[in-house]
């Protein structure tokens, strides 16, 4: 349509660019990566079809920002395979359940026992994604015919299992502490209320806004949200910094410095002070964005710099292509914790250049979190080890968020302390 952006090369009738979903996950990583890179070169907004559903791509922070504040609906396909799976937990929530649960939530998490909720998760949304791609098992009838819906199912019922355990347990421990506090004097009673510090499940548990069923679809995506993602960041972290000697070693001095050579807890006063260490993570993040894109439902026709954006159609925001765009200078395609520290500053001067949290109304609530537990975590590694790394040849899939896949080996070496 008129003022629309321009389409993908390569479409072909009918399934438009659809044969380009027909491989694995590391394909899919290859893929995104180039239709972004495309992108980038040609004014930054482009369209590709699946059949007949089309999906714009943008890479221009400032379109992003826009169209991320007017459209917050979860786009169609990811975001509803999503849904189906782990329910309409706040991070895919429909527009009302998002508007309902947002006042309800804090960031710290309740610590689970989800490696089987991870990996019934990654199965299942290869397996969601394997299904949207061959388009006949988009067919429900023969979809259930198939060892892929039973596959699917078991995954989903891991899932749901795993998240009423962590409901029952939280409503044990709570029931504990209050029959603990009603038998005890009021001054051990300040000591226990020190020691339950509210975590997320608690006030969920105590707001009674949510129903069973949405408090479990809560837990199902703080699982998701609160670890998947930081763990993936931490290895990627772990790759990088370990394939570059000398910025580990910047960061070991300056921790050497700040904890003056001790393996001490550590205190919110030297959070702050791990600058270098701060700037690597961010690096990472920007280098790997472990979300390499977010999805929205376009319900409304929204005006771009360049083009119109029509109602009824999905939105990529390449997250991955803005940490690519040409404003982050020319060694965007190296690995610099320095640049986020030089002065005079040599970052883009868009405040919105860095979007490993994305941006608009639906960021990511966790980030000051996030961004703590992966300093407290770094901090601690490279105090005690030397870690060895070559991220060169890494395979790295695409499964939503992107994880590494083959030939990723981390040594450890201890050092004396
Ligand atoms: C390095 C770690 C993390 C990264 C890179 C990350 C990234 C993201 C991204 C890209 C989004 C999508 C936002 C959008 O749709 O525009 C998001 C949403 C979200 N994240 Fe994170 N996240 C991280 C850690 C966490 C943690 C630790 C928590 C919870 C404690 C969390 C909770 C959420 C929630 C609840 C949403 C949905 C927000 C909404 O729809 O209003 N995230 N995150």
């Amino acid at each position: 349509e008129p003022g629309e952006p321009p389409i993908l090369p390569g479409s072909l009738p009918l399934i438009g660019h659809g044969y380009m979903l027909l491989g694995d996950t590391v394909y899919f990583w290859q893929k995104f990566k180039e239709i972004s890179y495309t992108c980038l070169q040609n004014g930054h907004a482009l369209y590709f079809l699946i059949g007949t559903q089309k999906f714009y791509v943008l890479t221009d922070p400032e379109d992003i920002c826009l169209v991320s504040n007017v459209c917050v609906a979860k786009d169609t396909v990811v975001g509803a395979l999503i849904r189906s799976l782990l329910g309409s937990g706040l991070v895919f929530a429909d527009v009302p359940t998002w508007k309902k649960h947002l006042t309800t939530m804090d960031v710290k998490l309740e610590e689970a026992d989800s490696v089987k909720f991870l990996e019934a998760y990654d199965q299942a949304i290869s397996n969601g994604i394997a299904t949207y791609c061959k388009f006949w098992l988009r067919c429900d009838l023969l979809y259930n015919m198939t060892d892929m819906k039973i596959k699917q199912e078991n995954c989903i019922r891991i899932v749901h299992e795993t998240s009423d355990l962590v409901l029952q347990k939280k409503r044990m421990k709570n029931k504990r502490n209050r029959a603990k506090i009603n038998s005890v004097d009021n001054n051990i009673e300040a000591d226990i209320k020190k020691d339950t510090a509210k975590c997320f499940a608690d006030l969920l548990l105590e707001s009674n806004v949510l129903t069973e069923q949405e408090l479990r679809h809560e837990v199902n995506g703080m699982i998701i949200a609160g670890s998947d993602t930081t763990s993936t960041v931490l290895v990627f972290a772990l790759l990088l910094i370990g394939s570059y000697p000398e910025v580990q070693e910047k960061i070991y001095s300056e921790l050497t410095e700040v904890f003056e050579g001790s393996n001490r807890d550590v205190q919110k006063q030297d959070l702050s002070r791990l600058e270098y260490l701060e700037a690597a993570i961010k690096e990472t993040l920007r280098y790997y964005v472990m979300a390499p894109f977010v999805i929205r439902h376009i319900d409304k026709e929204i005006k771009l710099k360049s083009c119109t954006l029509k109602p009824g159609n999905n939105c990529f925001f390449s997250l991955y292509g803005v940490h690519r765009h040409p404003m982050w200078g020319d060694d965007v395609e190296e690995f610099k914790p320095q640049r986020w520290l030089d002065s005079p500053s040599r970052l883009p001067a868009n405040a919105n250049a860095f979007m490993a949290f994305s941006v608009g109304k639906r960021n990511c609530i966790g980030r000051a979190y996030a961004m703590m537990t992966m300093k407290i975590l770094l901090s601690h590694i490279f105090r005690q080890y030397r870690v060895l790394a070559d991220h060169s040849n890494m395979k790295v899939k695409l499964n939503v968020i992107i994880k590494p896949c083959s030939g990723h080996l981390i040594s450890l070496e201890k050092r004396n302390m």
